[in-house]
């Protein structure tokens, strides 16, 4: 067995922080320090830090307006917030998401904000599926009734660590973002922060992350809010970090809990090398979805 080329990346030391929202943001915030403090102590080597969808606010239709705020590292408080909490603990923070407001459109997005070690805004991804679902006895969630979509996949650069790729919860449903993440930026991994729910995620959580990971050959890792039975939405909770062969390597309760993993990316040159998809795909026959796709960087 020959193995593919990649160049050698550094593995990558992460802490999912799996999170319970409510409705005061100043407590919301709070607990996301005090947890980061808590993963740090706990691994004081962790490169990167992730946090759950709607880290800040309800994950609620009708109090997203109310919790919105402009990204801005000066004048956005969660930004700001996250921008500080990246540089005072020296890691890459990928923010979750939060509800944004569009000072100019007056537009609310799902969107998640990833820093690296300076405090720095390296990426930043608008929830580009909205979640709009109604399944007979089960659920029913309208997102486009207060939040617009975002319009581009995205990946972005960790340094010595390569790339990753990015999408939040529904997005995971599209495999297109995670392709693009892949073959146009040469991904690792794909980072989903996501808020299934006691209905969808059954269902479905375990088998999208193995699916995009399998079909990708790259770590999937998702960052849900904990279970909170007294609020209007009930998240899945499970926290989960899949390696590029699909098999779960990490998976959180429902509780709040730290995740720790690691992503080594040097297991990806032999999953390849094994099933070669990634030489045997065949876009002379699937041209016309190739080139759909609107791939964008940052
Ligand atoms: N909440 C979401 O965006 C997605 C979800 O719960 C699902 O796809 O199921």
């Amino acid at each position: 067995m020959s193995l593919i080329k990649l160049p050698l990346l550094k593995p990558l030391k992460i802490a999912l922080l799996q999170l319970s929202a409510g409705a005061n943001k100043q407590t919301n915030l709070l607990n996301v320090e005090n947890h980061v403090a808590e993963a740090l102590k706990l691994r004081p080597d962790t490169d990167l830090i992730m946090l759950p969808e709607c880290f800040n606010s309800p994950y609620a239709v009708d109090k997203f307006r109310e919790y919105s705020e402009v990204v801005s590292v000066k004048d956005g408080e969660t930004t700001k917030f996250l921008s500080n909490l990246a540089k005072s603990n020296n890691v890459f923070l990928v923010g979750g998401s939060i509800p944004e407001l569009d000072p100019v459109s007056n537009q609310i997005y799902n969107t998640s904000l990833t820093f690296d070690r300076n405090g720095e805004l390296i990426g930043k991804h608008r929830k580009a599926h909205l979640f709009d679902i109604d399944i007979k006895g089960g659920i029913r969630f309208k997102e486009s009734d207060s939040l617009s979509p975002g319009n581009k996949a995205s990946y972005f650069n960790l340094n010595e660590f390569g790339n990753i790729g990015l999408g939040i919860c529904y997005d995971i449903r599209f495999p297109e973002l995670a392709a693009i993440a892949q073959r146009k930026a040469n991904a690792f991994a794909m980072f989903y922060p996501g808020a299934f729910n006691t209905t969808t995620g059954p269902l479905h959580w375990h088998l999208l992350a193995r699916s995009r990971a399998v079909d990708n050959q790259f770590f999937v890792v998702l960052c849900s809010p904990a279970r909170d039975l007294s609020s209007s939405y009930h998240a899945y909770g499970h926290s989960l970090v899949v390696d590029p062969n699909g098999n779960i390597v990490a998976e959180a309760g429902t509780d709040e809990e730290i995740l720790f993993a690691e992503l080594d990316p040097s297991l990806l040159p032999t999953v390849r090398s094994s099933i070669p998809i990634t030489f045997q795909r065949r876009f002379d026959i699937y041209d016309d979805v190739a080139s759909s796709y609107t791939p964008a960087a940052n």
